[in-house]
């Protein structure tokens, strides 16, 4: 990775800038694959409640936190349903304005739109019982990532949980010059995810997305 992003600032604002021009619709949150946005919610909600519940090892239902959430896509249809609140963390401000009329009558119980890097956001300690970070950690350094992960531990309640899902090169780490975003491989995501001091208590690959796409792996860290 750090033969890859050479200029860390011009890393994070060419992807700002990017995502600056994007429309702020489902297709333009998935690069023109609107489509599968579907077959993803359907396979993450199966995914996150085998953990959900009450009792020992499960994981409440209290408060969400959605990172690199864009427009509320996943708050709309996995996060709103199964939560009470549910905060929403962003750096494209117009992204989370369309979410205010998007997220609709259910949009109410939205806790808070924070426009803001997860390089530089910091979770309110003990206050998420999931945090959701979907399609977006390409966007940040190594370094970052693994503090960002940090601050994330840190954000959950007893029995809370972290869910990274998201695109997985097949060997080694992947520059888009056009957003402004890595891939990694799947050993390194693991990699970071352990220098977090987290651990990988479930990983799977989402089935039945198109062929030329890269795969996705949903990765549940506590
Ligand atoms: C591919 S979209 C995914 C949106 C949403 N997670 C979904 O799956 O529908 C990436 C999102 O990450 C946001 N983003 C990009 N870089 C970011 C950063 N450094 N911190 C927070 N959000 C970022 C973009 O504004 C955009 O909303």
């Amino acid at each position: 990775m750090v033969d890859v992003v050479e200029d860390e600032t011009a890393f994070y604002s060419k992807a700002e800038q990017y995502w600056q021009d994007v429309q702020p619709t489902v297709d333009g949150m998935l690069g023109g694959y609107g489509s599968i946005s579907t077959v993803d919610i359907n396979s993450s909600k199966k995914f996150l409640q085998k953990f959900l519940g009450e009792g020992k090892g499960k994981t409440g239902t209290g408060c969400a936190l959605d990172c690199g959430a864009g427009i509320g896509r996943i708050t709309k249809r996995l996060l709103l349903p199964l939560f009470r609140t549910v905060d929403l963390v962003d750096v494209t401000q117009e992204f989370l304005d369309k979410a205010c009329s998007y997220l609709g009558e259910e949009g109410k119980r939205v806790g808070n739109f924070f426009c803001c890097g997860l390089q530089d956001f910091e979770p309110q300690p003990g206050r998420y019982d999931v945090i959701w970070i979907q399609w977006v950690i390409g966007h940040l350094t190594d370094e970052h990532l693994v503090s960002f992960l940090q601050r994330c531990r840190a954000g959950l309640s007893p029995g809370g949980l972290i869910v990274v899902k998201d695109n997985v090169a097949y060997e080694g780490v992947v520059l888009d010059e056009v957003d402004s975003s890595v891939c990694r491989e799947l050993p390194l995501v693991r990699e970071l995810v352990l220098r977090a001091g987290l651990q990988v208590i479930r990983e799977e690959r989402q089935e039945n997305f198109p062929e030329e796409i890269y795969q996705v792996y949903t990765l549940a860290l506590r």
